[in-house]
């Protein structure tokens, strides 16, 4: 018999209306909102989408660092990445200490990706 947990939403069956708030606003409100969230969900989607494909490249240099035998992290890379970015941040009005720590926490994990490569690479090494 399949589990189901009832606090954990269905992501097969998304319900872009659901809400805390359903029965304590007005139903002109509860439209507003529902509209407004209808942008926020496409630009989730294309977050997901753009990430994967970012995690896509990423893995490619992973595979080419481990092949190579060089370290996970380029700190000169990413200080010029976050310089780069938190400048797009000022001209986009998005506050840059945000954009920094947002590509820190995904470098973050690419780092850990790499490294988990560069083990896998290491082991397959070491059975030839
Ligand atoms: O460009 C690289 O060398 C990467 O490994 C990618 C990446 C990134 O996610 O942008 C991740 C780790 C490095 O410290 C720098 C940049």
């Amino acid at each position: 018999m399949t589990q189901q947990n009832h606090d954990v939403p269905d992501t097969d069956t998304y319900d872009a209306a659901a809400s805390s708030l359903a029965g304590h606003v007005d139903n002109s409100v509860m439209a507003e909102l529902l509209s407004i969230r209808s942008s926020i969900d496409n630009i989730d989607a294309t977050l997901v989408y753009l990430l994967a494909e970012r995690f896509k490249a990423t893995q490619k240099v992973g595979f080419l660092k481990a092949a190579h035998r060089l370290p996970a992290g380029d700190p000169g890379r990413e200080s010029a990445q976050i310089a780069r970015l938190r400048r797009l941040a000022e001209d986009a009005h998005l506050d840059p200490a945000f954009a920094e720590k947002f590509l820190n926490f995904i470098i973050g994990e690419v780092i850990r990706h790499h490294e988990a490569i560069a083990e896998d690479h290491q082991a397959a090494a070491e059975w030839k």
